[in-house]
């Protein structure tokens, strides 16, 4: 949104007078979606109830969607086309939905639609079409301020949609992201107009832009797949609750208010207690598990050693041992465990039948069925088939040093140490879990029992610190759905990271997804990602260097201090004298210090991942370097790199993250020695 361009002035007038004519379009639009009434259909029984609620949730939605945000202005381009290419209209307004007027005539296209799409794509060479491309610029009041044209045939000036998008990216930053709807690039867009099938990955340099076109790629697709995703919901996962509220605002921006944001451990929710060491968690997360998870549920099964009797009334039937264990070796591993078992019950409870049939009965189902419920079946499945909950079988697992080793084969020593519990809990029920417990939990819940239902879509974001037993879980999830991976593997922070892309599409259970990279970083101008690319030949060798689109003046200062405080007071208040949000990102255990000398030095920072908002609540907030990834600054003050890279096992990756969170200038402020990798 550029705020000053010079155009013709009734012309101008005239796209205002527009502006206006498709507010008050939407205000009626919204009005009359809220007047109309909710069909309900008579009944109670659960089926009318079911429709009665989705109809209401579905009439609730739409009133939302058709809220006319103050601040989001309503269109951001225009498009004239060759008369006659579209029936009726030559030129379109581009929004971030559609408007008509009472009579339905389109007064504002929605960006999805085709014909939208050459406002993205079309250019001089293949013009689709296009005459005229035009681009409004707004002030954060979404007042017009001005348009620029881009003449797609005669004298055409080629660099107009670079000054454009370069305005876009600097425009202060206030609050949480912003959507790019108005100056997608075309790599971004072939990955948002992707088809729903197969599953998309994106490998990209930070500021590639990877969550924006995750965020649009779903406004897409709930646009053209609208009732297929209805059905099973769209699910965006974020790697904490800062980031979640980072990005919160895009999809209700574009019209998007039905779609669940949330953190991993809220999509599989059991409670967490424990933490593990980064080696424990290494283990737990590994691809492995899932083979030492299935056999120590299976050894529960074992094999009869006697026959059993079914007495009716003086009448006695014997299913044999041997006929036992052909029935439970037959079903071993051929069904999930509990229907396994009941699979069990009723197979000898038919092998009694056939032998009351055989002496002239004609017993029916319900006698099968009382066969199978009876004391000998029963005591039977207790014997060799008896129930057990993912939470028993976990915590012997763990505490249990012989049927740990007797189960996990593929393990060594170290890592089997690694997993047992130095003081082991008296029972599963008392037992405490960890995130990465709750992972194994979900995987042998699965394994007792099918996770049934499907999620339409599922988006993963920072999706390189996933671990494979993560990956595993989430793709149970969304079995039949498909999924967008969003990622950059020189980002991988966590010691239990899967790997590759194809290894976490195989972990995902998405093998068929493509993989596409992104390489253009418009975030962070060029100096500074060239200096932080220092870093990827020891974190990510097998990476290209990343290119960014912009210089950007003294983009990068560095300093060499004695008195760190005073150095990041100073930092910070060069940083706040230009426009946007400044961070001061420290390795986490120097955050409560040097927060205490902004605040003495009159600063008032926020400190984020304390409250919801932080980031909307003050120009300033200290970040924890844990809590850095996806976030972005116009302005960032680097403490002490040195720290951050000692802080943990993968401190290198960490400071790569926190290098790359500024969009216009980042100061690195140090009193120890930089990482050698950086210090040439
Ligand atoms: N086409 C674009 N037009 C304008 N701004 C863009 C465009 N693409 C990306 N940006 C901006 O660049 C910044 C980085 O985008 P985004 O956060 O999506 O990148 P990312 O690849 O997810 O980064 P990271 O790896 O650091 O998480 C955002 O401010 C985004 O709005």
């Amino acid at each position: 949104m550029v705020e000053s361009v010079p155009v013709h002035l009734p012309e101008l007038e005239a796209e205002r007078a527009f502006l206006a004519q498709a507010r008050a379009a939407l205000v009626r639009m919204h009005s009359d979606v809220l007047v109309r009434e909710i069909p309900v259909i008579g009944g109670e029984d659960n089926d009318e109830r079911f429709t009665n609620e989705a109809n209401a949730r579905a009439h609730q939605q739409r009133v939302l969607a058709l809220v006319d945000l103050p601040d989001v202005p309503l269109f951001f381009g225009l498009l004239d086309y060759e008369p006659g290419t579209i029936e009726g209209i030559d030129r379109i307004h581009i929004g971030r939905r559609h408007v008509h007027d009472g009579n339905g005539v389109p007064l504002v296209i929605d960006w999805r639609a085709r014909v939208s799409v050459p406002f993205y794509r079309a250019t001089a060479g293949d013009r689709q079409h296009v005459v005229l491309r035009r681009r409004y610029g707004f002030s954060d009041a979404a007042e017009l301020t001005g348009f620029e044209d881009e003449p797609l045939v005669g004298a055409v000036v080629s660099d107009q949609a670079d000054a454009f998008l370069r305005a876009e990216i600097e425009r202060p930053r206030t609050g949480p992201m912003r959507d790019i709807v108005a100056t997608i690039q075309p790599e971004q867009d072939d990955l948002v107009r992707a088809a729903l099938h197969p599953s998309v990955c994106v490998q990209g340099a930070p500021g590639t832009g990877k969550t924006a076109v995750g965020l649009h790629r779903v406004a897409y697709l709930l646009y053209t797949e609208r009732e297929r995703l209805s059905r099973g919901g769209v699910v965006i996962v974020g790697p904490n609750s800062s980031f979640l509220s980072y990005i919160r605002k895009v999809l209700p921006a574009l019209g998007e208010v039905n779609v669940r944001q949330i953190t991993i451990e809220e999509l599989i929710t059991h409670p967490t207690a424990a933490f593990d060491e980064p080696e424990t968690a290494r283990v737990k997360g590994d691809a492995r598990m899932a083979a030492v998870l299935e056999r120590a549920l299976w050894s529960y099964v074992g094999t009869p050693v006697e026959g059993i009797l079914y007495s009716k009334g003086s009448r006695r039937f014997r299913v044999h041992d041997y006929e036992l264990a052909e029935i439970v070796s037959a079903l071993r591993g051929s069904t999930r465990y509990a229907p396994g078992r009941n699979a069990l019950a009723q197979r000898v409870a038919h092998a009694v039948l056939v032998q009351m049939e055989r002496s002239g009965d004609s017993p029916d189902d319900r006698v099968q069925n009382a066969v199978a419920r009876s004391k000998p079946v029963k005591d039977l499945l207790a014997a060799v088939w008896p129930q057990v909950t993912p939470e028993q079988v976990l915590h012997r697992l763990l505490s249990d040093a012989a049927f740990l080793a007797e189960s996990a084969q593929e393990l060594t020593e170290e890592e089997r140490t690694a997993l047992l519990w130095a003081k082991p809990a008296r029972s599963w029920k008392s037992a405490k879990w960890s995130v990465a417990d709750t992972v194994l939990l979900d995987e042998l819940e699965d394994l007792i029992e099918r996770r049934t239902g499907s999620l339409g879509h599922l988006v993963l974001d920072e999706a390189q610190d996933l671990s494979a037993m993560q990956l595993r879980a989430l793709g149970r999830r969304c079995r039949t759905g498909s999924a967008t991976v969003l990622g950059d593997v020189a980002q991988a922070t966590t010691p239990w990271a899967a790997g590759s892309w194809d290894q976490v599409l195989g972990h995902l259970g998405k093998t068929d997804g493509i993989v596409a990279e992104l390489d253009r970083g418009f975030r962070v101008p060029e100096q500074i990602i060239s200096f932080a690319a220092r870093l990827l030949p020891e974190i990510a060798p097998t990476l290209g260097v990343p290119t960014g689109v912009r210089t950007v003046a003294d983009a990068l200062s560095i300093s060499s201090t004695d008195d760190l405080s005073s150095a990041v007071v100073t930092a910070c208040k060069t940083a706040l004298a230009g426009e946007g949000s400044v961070a001061l990102i420290a390795a986490d255990a120097q955050v409560a210090d040097l927060r205490d000398a902004l605040t003495a030095a009159g600063l008032q920072p926020a400190l984020l991942g304390a409250s919801e908002d932080a980031m909307d609540s003050s120009r300033l907030v200290c970040v924890p370097a844990t809590l850095a990834k996806g976030l972005e600054f116009d302005a960032v003050v680097v403490a002490e790199p040195a720290r951050i890279v000692a802080a943990e096992p993968r401190g290198l990756q960490r400071l790569y993250v926190v290098l790359t969170r500024a969009v216009s200038g980042l100061q690195i402020v140090h009193t120890e020695p930089l990482p050698k990798a950086l210090d040439r």
